[in-house]
């Protein structure tokens, strides 16, 4: 019995350059939610869940227009957040990441990925697919788990918009990352929100 958990962080958002906390998805960010859906459309999916800002639920809202048979849910269980703090054995690179982090910010993220992990990371009594549309950080965190990696390790792992990130649980056996932002359905012009150039 598998349990199957596709995150697939949302489709790009309109103007995030200018450093909106949320907003509309870009035409762009339209099109990578549409070639998503096309990618999972034969997917037996039993469950689906979004963040509640409006950049994940509109992807999520698209993809549920090409795959009727999802019914996806919000869930503050995916908010974006910052899923753990600094720590002794962090990289020291990473220390300015944290410069306008509080601590409150952090206790909540802490929290929520906590709980976020129980419950979707959990194996299920028969065979389950779940599809999960959230934010980067979440998803490094689910990575991390599935890793058993050090806390901080949630930095530096990135997916790009409507990148897909497949994990399998299973009773008795250690989760399996099956695949990590696959983004074999998105041509080159829509490959975005990653924090380096593609060097291919
Ligand atoms: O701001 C970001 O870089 C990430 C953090 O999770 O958020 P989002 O995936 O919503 O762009």
């Amino acid at each position: 019995m598998s349990h199957f958990i596709y995150l697939v962080r949302h489709g790009e958002q309109q103007d995030a350059e200018y450093g909106l906390p949320d907003g509309p998805l870009s035409p762009r960010g339209r099109r990578q939610a549409q070639a998503i859906a096309e990618r999972l459309s034969g997917v037996p999916f039993t469950g689906a869940w979004h963040s509640p800002l409006q950049r994940a639920a509109e992807t999520a809202k698209i993809m549920q227009e090409r795959m009727p048979a999802i019914d996806s849910q919000p869930s503050a269980l995916l908010f974006d957040c910052y899923p753990s703090g600094p720590t002794p054995d962090m990289p020291r690179s990473f220390e300015s990441f944290f410069g306008g982090v509080t601590e409150e910010e952090i206790d909540a993220g802490q929290a929520q990925m906590a709980d976020a992990t129980a419950e979707f990371l959990a194996p299920a009594p028969g065979d389950r697919h779940d599809l999960l549309v959230t934010h980067n950080f979440v998803i490094g965190w689910f990575v991390r788990e599935v890793l058993d990696a050090p806390n901080w390790r949630w930095l530096g792992i990135n997916q790009a918009n409507c990148g897909l990130t497949i994990i399998r649980v299973r009773t008795a056996k250690p989760p399996v990352l099956v695949t990590h932002n696959d983004l074999g359905h998105l041509p080159v012009e829509l490959r975005t929100g990653m924090p380096d150039d593609w060097p291919v």
